[in-house]
């Protein structure tokens, strides 16, 4: 986008907020912005008197109809934030101590969630038509061919909008014995199928749609992986509501009940850290093998609710409610959008997790290398609840309790606003015990940590490299 001239904004922002350098040339304390007309400015509540923070052109465009500074976001009651649309403008601030609402973060979220499901609405609509015009491609060929030869069309190849092939399970063949999970969309019971403990996901009434989705990762070819939760088939209910997913069963429960639960020794840690990666990085590759096509799958909602432990200590990923598929049809690259919650906007995974360029609604949701770089923040989040949980990587193998990112510092119900402040603004991350630097190998941690949760998403290693990092460590631990 190319604007008229140049906006012109005062500039001063601490050393660690280096981010905003990028956002313009700078000369002394005025930037010029290179991709906005809105000027930001954060300051700091002291003595009820509105002292700079941070000044500077904002990072990303957004919606900034006001020519003056006026105060529109508070975090936490110590910060106020304002964007304006004239030169010079968030050099002051207009603010009244009565000011209260944080609105204006969600009104930006609103605004981008719309925009985004606009965009949704048209992918959508562009993938329908051409998976119905591949499909009729397909069946032409099918009735064309038979049976299936080497053809122009593609060498009796898998037609790569496809799923392998759907597991109809007939309902009645399950014995649910009792309910071990309670999610936003589905109960989850244990129960018995052909003879194996399994896991029945009975998706509620009205979510037809995230069942869907879900059945549909589960079904993409080559989806057979130690890392991924082993997908036995699915059923529909009577009635037509909801529907049912069989999963293999996990013994030790979600990653979060596991580590609340247990500590682990470093032999343990590793496996965990190992098995949850590589589950990751087979997620999101592109796989081609024979005649099947496994495209890659943005998981979208990583958290240590959605990987599950198995009785051998292994992690492996399941909910795939909000994921994206990432895919080639018929020569086109297209991708298959969020899932979309009751109300119409986009399930975007759990907030905690979520990284700073999605809290802040700063990228377009509908790259699907944006959501990967999504799933890279959301794993350096649980290789460091895994690692806190490491007793030999604390003083007399005592470990601390186990606490969700973030927890210690905001809460366990932390909010959007105080996770834009604690997360995007002051980019803040988990603490890292400050012992681990004298560990052996303690600073290869640290820095797999923070090459994955770092504020930059480009930056962030690829789901690969934090296999291979892991790889390189000692399996045996020396202190
Ligand atoms: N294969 C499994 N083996 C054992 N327990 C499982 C399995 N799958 C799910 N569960 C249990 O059921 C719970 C809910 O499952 P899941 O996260 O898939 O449901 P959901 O409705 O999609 O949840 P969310 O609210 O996180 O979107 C999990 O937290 C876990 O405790």
């Amino acid at each position: 986008q190319s604007f008229p001239h140049k906006r012109r904004c005062a500039f001063q922002v601490p050393p660690e907020k280096l981010r905003y350098r990028t956002s313009g040339n700078v000369t002394g304390s005025v930037q010029l912005c290179d991709n906005t007309q809105c000027c930001v400015g954060y300051y700091q509540i002291i003595d009820d008197r509105p002292v700079v923070d941070a000044l500077a052109c904002d990072i990303v465009e957004k919606y900034c109809p006001d020519a003056t500074c006026n105060a529109q976001m508070r975090f936490g009651g110590h910060l106020i934030a304002c964007v304006c649309n004239t030169d010079f403008c968030n050099s002051n601030i207009n603010w009244n101590p009565e000011f209260e609402e944080p609105q204006p973060t969600y009104s930006y979220f609103v605004d981008d969630i719309m925009k985004a499901t606009a965009i949704t609405v048209a992918l959508l609509v562009l993938c329908f038509l051409l998976i119905i015009a591949a499909k009729w491609r397909c069946l032409l060929k099918k009735k064309k061919v038979n049976p299936p030869s080497h053809d122009d069309y593609g060498v009796s190849r898998l037609c790569s909008c496809q799923t392998t092939k759907t597991s109809e399970i007939d309902i009645a063949d399950i014995d649910r014995q009792q309910i071990v999970g309670h999610g936003y969309f589905a109960n989850v019971w244990k129960g018995k199928y052909k003879g194996s403990i399994v896991a029945v996901k009975d998706f509620n009434d009205g979510w037809k749609h995230t069942f869907t989705a879900e059945k549909e990762v589960y079904e993409l070819p080559l989806m057979n992986h130690a890392g991924i939760v082993h997908y036995l088939g699915s059923g529909s209910k009577p009635g037509g509501g909801g529907g049912l997913i069989v999963l293999q069963f996990a013994e030790c429960g979600t990653l979060h009940s596991y580590l609340c639960k247990h500590t682990t020794n470093w032999m343990l840690t590793l496996k965990l850290c190992q098995s949850l990666s590589q589950g990751l990085s087979y997620l999101h590759s592109d796989l081609h093998e024979h005649d099947l096509h496994k495209p890659s799958v943005a998981h979208g909602d990583f958290s240590s609710s959605n990987v599950l432990v198995r009785a051998d200590g292994t992690c492996v990923l399941c909910d795939f409610g909000c994921s994206t598929i990432l895919r080639c049809c018929s020569g086109h690259r297209s991708w298959r959008s969020h899932t979309t919650n009751m109300e119409g906007h986009l399930r975007l995974g759990t907030l905690r997790y979520m990284p700073p360029e999605i809290l802040e609604g700063s990228v377009n949701l509908s790259s699907s290398r944006c959501l990967m770089q999504g799933d890279i923040y959301a794993l350096g989040l649980l290789l460091w609840e895994i690692l806190m949980r490491c007793s030999d990587l604390f003083d007399g193998g005592v470990a601390p309790q186990h606490l969700l990112p973030y927890e210690s510092e905001l809460g366990a119900h932390a909010t959007r606003d105080s996770l834009i402040q604690y997360v995007c603004h002051l980019e803040e991350r988990p603490s890292i015990p400050k012992h681990w630097e004298l560990l052996p190998q303690g600073s290869v941690l640290q820095e797999l940590l923070t090459d994955c949760w770092d504020c930059d998403a480009d930056a962030r290693l690829t789901a690969p490299s934090v296999v291979n990092r892991l790889g390189s460590l000692q399996p045996c631990y020396s202190s």
